[in-house]
């Protein structure tokens, strides 16, 4: 019996905020397996900025919208992958895939497919957040990049999300005084109350630069940019000598046409002045280390020293819908779609 997958595919490159017109799902009837094929039904689906930033170079309009999910083996002509397994694939918004186990690295430079990182009495979808490419991300981009210190100032944005809430409690593990910004009071509340950070202020109601003096009175150290833009210059107006930057993201600018961009002026003086290090990363650096990551955090889970959420959204037919909030800040923790 042929397989019917459903896919959502980018009808016409985004152009500013995604609208419903840049987004289609549609029907495709699977092939036959071949030999060292399986087929992936999705039981949860991740929506992440980067499909936001990366469409623009990575797709062409018709193709699928790239994606990671963790799908279970239905049917299999590979040894390796027997029927139930469970995979993280980097396979699209798709309800069903085809994949040649044998296949390179996806555009983005990871493995097609990868065991589901076990994971006792947790969801499946923790591989695609705190034990998935975010957990990965907050992990080496704070550890690697920021070195931060015992006793120094760690301040990260967007910092109730899948990234940030992670940054900011592996900042308090190291020892570190950490202030979040996130975007409203329930965000600040969560970061505060359960997973300890020491100074949550929503960015929409106090003003960044009076705010921060207040937290930091003696300056930042490290700065884990998820944010870009203002909010960039900002705090790099309030770090310390010889103080670190991550920088991670830039969702404040991803719905901006990056061609008609006004220059501003980069207040590079600071970095001089300063002698600041700031370095940009994608996470799959440290592709080969992502287990060393996943093994850590799960200890820390554990010890009840790194906590997780997750917004979920249920059923394949609202990715869109699931993709728009997490741009729009509706997600606390990890967003996902389970089918
Ligand atoms: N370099 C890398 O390898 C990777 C980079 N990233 C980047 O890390 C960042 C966080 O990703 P992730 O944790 O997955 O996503 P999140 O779970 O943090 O979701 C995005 C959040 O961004 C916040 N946001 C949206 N617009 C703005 C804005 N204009 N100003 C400030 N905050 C905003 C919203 O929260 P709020 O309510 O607080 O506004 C929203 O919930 C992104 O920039 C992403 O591109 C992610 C993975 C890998
Ligand atoms: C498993 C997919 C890895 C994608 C890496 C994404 C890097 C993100 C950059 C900005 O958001």
């Amino acid at each position: 019996m042929p397989v019917k997958a459903k896919k959502w595919i980018l009808a016409h490159h985004f152009d500013g905020v995604p609208k419903d017109s840049d987004l289609e799902l549609v029907e495709e009837e699977l092939p036959e397996l071949q030999d060292g094929e399986i087929l992936l039904e999705a039981q949860a689906l991740s929506v992440d900025p980067y499909m936001r930033v990366f469409a623009r170079s990575a797709l062409k309009e018709g193709d699928t919208i790239m994606g990671s999910q963790v799908g279970k083996v239905i049917e299999s002509k590979s040894p390796q992958h027997p029927v139930g397994m469970m995979l993280v694939g980097s396979v699209g918004w798709r309800t069903h895939a085809i994949v040649n186990v044998n296949q390179g690295p996806d555009l983005l430079g990871t493995p097609i497919v990868v065991p589901a990182t076990p994971a006792p009495g947790l969801p499946v979808s923790v591989n695609l957040g705190v034990l998935g490419m975010p957990g990965a991300t907050a992990y080496f981009g704070l550890l690697e990049l920021c070195q931060p210190k015992a006793g120094e100032v760690v301040v990260v944005s967007a910092a109730a999300g899948a990234v940030g809430s992670l940054v900011g409690q592996i900042a308090k593990i190291k020892g570190c005084t950490v202030i979040g910004y996130a975007g409203t009071d329930e965000k600040c509340k969560w970061i505060k109350e359960e997973l300890g950070f020491d100074h949550a202020i929503n960015y929409k109601t106090r003003d960044v630069a009076e705010s921060l003096k207040e937290a930091a009175p003696d300056g930042v150290d490290c700065y884990f940019d998820n944010v870009g833009g203002d909010f960039l210059y900002t705090v790099m107006r309030q770090m310390n000598k010889y103080g670190r930057i991550s920088v991670c993201g830039a969702i404040s600018q991803y719905n901006d046409n990056l061609d008609n961009q006004k220059s501003g002026v980069f207040p590079g003086i600071l970095l001089i002045v300063n002698e600041l290090r700031m370095e940009g990363f994608i996470s799959t650096r440290w592709l080969s280390r992502w287990p060393e990551a996943f093994k850590e955090m799960a200890a820390w889970m554990k010890e009840g020293k790194l906590k997780y959420r997750e917004t979920t959204t249920k059923g394949f037919e609202n990715m869109r819908e699931a993709f728009y909030g997490m741009l729009r800040g509706d997600n606390t923790g990890k967003a996902v779609v389970n089918v």
